[in-house]
C-alpha cells in the first residue's frame, strides 16, 4: 500500500507513531536523508518516507539558528564554504506502519478505502455531483444511506412519504457523500506533480483556508479556518495545493486534532521541507447547537514539526505571519 494511501488511513495513534518517532533536525543535530544527503541547494531527492525505511543517519555537527530560524549546519566537509544548507525533514520509517502486523489500530477498511478497481467510465453517479474520486463505491453505497435516511425519518415520526421528504433520502445521502468526499481522495492525486525545484529558503505560509468537517461523535459539522505553514528545502509546493491537502482531510468523519495532524503530515511527504507548521481555528456545531450550547466557543489545535518544532524563532515567524491582519 502506497504511503499516501497510508497516510490518509492511518488512525491517530498511527500518526503519532510516525510524528513522535520522527527523527527530526534538533538544533544541534542534522539528520540526513536516506542517500546521507543533507538538504542542501542541489535538489537531492534523498528522503524516506513511512513505507520505506529512512536511514536515520545522525552527523554529529554543529547547527546555529540563522535569523529567520532556519537551521544553518556546518559539518567538517562543509566548514571551508558553509552553503544554506536545512535540514531536511525525515519522517522515520516505521515497520508497524508500513506493513501492519495486525498489532496496530488501523482505519477499519470500508467499501470507501477500498482500492477494489473502479468502473470509473460507467460510474455515472458522482460525475453530477463534480466529486473527483475513482472507484465506483460512491454509487454503490448510495442506495443503502438512503434506506438509513428514510428509516432515521420514521424513527423521527415523520412521514417519509409526505411531499417535503420524499427525495430527502437521496438528497442527505448525496450530501453526507459530499461532506465525506475527502475518503476518495490521496495525496498523489491531488498534488498533481505540482512540487516544484526552487532554490528558497524562507517561510512560505498560506493562512485563513476554510475548512469545513464533520464531528465524527455527533456527525454535525464543524468549521473553520487552516493556516499552513512550511520551510522549503530546495523544493516548493503549488499554493493551491495546500487548500487541497486540507479538503481530502477535513471532508472525512473527524476530530480536530487529527486533522491538524494529517495536514502536517501530507504537508511534509509532499515537499520534504525543513518543517511544517498548521495551526486550525475551529467552531464545533457540538459544541454550539448541543451540549454546552457555547456559542462563541472556538477550538484552536495546532502541529508544528521539524524546525518549527525545535526553533522558537520559527515558530513566532510563523505565529506572527498567521496572526498579522
Ligand atoms: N508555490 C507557488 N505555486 C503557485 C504560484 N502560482 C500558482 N501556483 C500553483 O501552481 C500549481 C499548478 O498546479 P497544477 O495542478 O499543475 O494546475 P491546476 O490543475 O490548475 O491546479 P489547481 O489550481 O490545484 O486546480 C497550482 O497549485 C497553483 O496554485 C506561486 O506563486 N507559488
Ligand atoms: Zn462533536
Amino acid at each position: 500500500m502506497s504511503f499516501t494511501r497510508q497516510l490518509s488511513e492511518m488512525s491517530a495513534s498511527e500518526l503519532n507513531d510516525a510524528i513522535d518517532d520522527t527523527n527530526f533536525p534538533q538544533a544541534h543535530i542534522l539528520s540526513r536523508g536516506r542517500n546521507n544527503s543533507v538538504c542542501s541547494t542541489s535538489s537531492t531527492s534523498g528522503t524516506s518516507s513511512l513505507a520505506a525505511p529512512a536511514e536515520d543517519v545522525l552527523a554529529t555537527s554543529t547547527a546555529t539558528p540563522t535569523p529567520t530560524g532556519a537551521v544553518q549546519a556546518t559539518t567538517a566537509a562543509d566548514e571551508v564554504a558553509p552553503s544554506p544548507v536545512r535540514p531536511r525533514l525525515v519522517l522515520k520509517s516505521s515497520s508497524s506502519i508500513a506493513e501492519n502486523d495486525g498489532t496496530q489500530p488501523i482505519t477499519p477498511m470500508t467499501p470507501r478505502t477500498s482500492t477494489t478497481p473502479g468502473r470509473h467510465e460507467n460510474c455515472t453517479f458522482h460525475h453530477d455531483l463534480e466529486l473527483d474520486h475513482k472507484p465506483p463505491t460512491r454509487e454503490a453505497l448510495l442506495p443503502d444511506m438512503a434506506r438509513s435516511y428514510r428509516l432515521l425519518l420514521g424513527g423521527l415520526g415523520e412521514n417519509p412519504d409526505r411531499q417535503g421528504l420524499i427525495k430527502t433520502p437521496e438528497r442527505a445521502a448525496k450530501a453526507m457523500l459530499y461532506f465525506t468526499k475527502g475518503y476518495d481522495q490521496n495525496l498523489e492525486d491531488v498534488l498533481n506533480g505540482a512540487v516544484f525545484d526552487e532554490d528558497h529558503d524562507e517561510m512560505v505560509v498560506v493562512k485563513d483556508i476554510e475548512m469545513f468537517s464533520m464531528c465524527e461523535h455527533h456527525l454535525v459539522p464543524f468549521y473553520g479556518k487552516v493556516s499552513i505553514g512550511y520551510l522549503p528545502c530546495n523544493k516548493i509546493l503549488g499554493l493551491s495545493k495546500l487548500a487541497r491537502i486540507v479538503e481530502i482531510f477535513s471532508r472525512r468523519l473527524q476530530v480536530q486534532e487529527r486533522l491538524t495532524k494529517q495536514i502536517a503530515v501530507a504537508v511534509t511527504q509532499a515537499v520534504q521541507p525543513a518543517g511544517v507548521a498548521v495551526v486550525v481555528e475551529g467552531v464545533h456545531m457540538c459544541m454550539v447547537m448541543r451540549g454546552v450550547q457555547k456559542i462563541n466557543s472556538k477550538t484552536v489545535t495546532s502541529t508544528m514539526l521539524g524546525v518549527f518544532r525545535d526553533d522558537p524563532k520559527t515558530r513566532e515567524e510563523f505565529l506572527n505571519l498567521v496572526n498579522s491582519k
